[in-house]
């Protein structure tokens, strides 16, 4: 999987590759990551990326043609590639979405803008707006590395053994369980009895209500296809 960025902070993206858990899988080839700075698209020597916003108003706005010549510099190989606007006007970003991104896509283009906003004419030459969620940003470089991270969490073998077998809860529609580890008393703090008892069945099924009732308690919106053995635990915690 190959990840092209499009920023006029590469800083943020290349800081990130070099410390995060990323680097496994770069370092096994499985994942390339290449961050183009949109200031070197721009045709002034000033290096220019935003003006003043037609209509008037607050705030600058990112000019169409970095984004433009950026985009024509990389399809210029005619390689197959997913653009994607990272966009707060973007449908949401979910661990569904990511895992359709690292099936279909073999490389992707995030197209990181700054927040007062971006030429509505950029949109023109993307496949895809995602946001990643509701809230103000500065920009979209924190999304383009949210999406990096959990596409390529998806990726067989790319995150090493000690990291790939862990089972993400969001896969199966539900918050995660409690996790503890040692000290088993911190403080009085005590590690629950029955992760102590080495009975593997009575561990699942603590752990299945606790992420339940956690589920049911912080985002119930995520209870919708549940199975009859979970719907049947769920009841008793209602
Ligand atoms: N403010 C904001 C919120 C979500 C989002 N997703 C991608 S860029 C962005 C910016």
């Amino acid at each position: 999987m190959k990840f092209e960025v499009l920023t006029i902070f590469p800083e943020i993206i290349e800081c990130y590759i070099k410390h995060g858990v990323l680097g496994k899988a770069l370092n096994k080839g499985i994942v390339e990551v290449k961050v183009y700075n949109l200031r070197d698209f721009t045709s002034d020597k000033h290096k220019k990326v935003d003006d003043y916003p037609y209509g008037g108003g607050a705030g600058m706005v990112m000019q169409i043609e970095p984004f433009y010549n950026a985009i024509m510099h990389l399809k210029a190989d005619e390689k197959p590639r997913k653009l994607v606007l990272l966009s707060p006007q973007g449908r949401k970003f979910t661990q569904k979405l990511a895992q359709k991104f690292m099936e279909e896509s073999k490389a992707m283009v995030l197209i990181c803008g700054r927040y007062e906003g971006i030429d509505e004419r950029v949109k023109a030459f993307v496949d895809e707006e995602v946001s990643i969620g509701d809230y103000v940003l500065s920009g979209g470089e924190l999304a383009a590395l949210v999406i990096i991270d959990s596409v390529v969490r998806l990726i067989p073998g790319a995150l090493g053994d000690e990291l790939s077998a862990v089972e993400d809860s969001f896969m199966k529609g539900f918050l995660d369980y409690p996790h503890y580890t040692r000290p088993e008393d911190f403080k009085g703090m005590k590690v629950p009895e029955v992760l102590l008892s080495g009975d593997h069945k009575k561990i699942a099924l603590w752990r299945k209500r606790q992420a339940l009732k956690n589920t049911l308690k912080n985002r119930p919106d995520l209870l919708k296809n549940l199975s009859p053995e979970d719907m049947r635990i769920l009841k008793e915690l209602c």
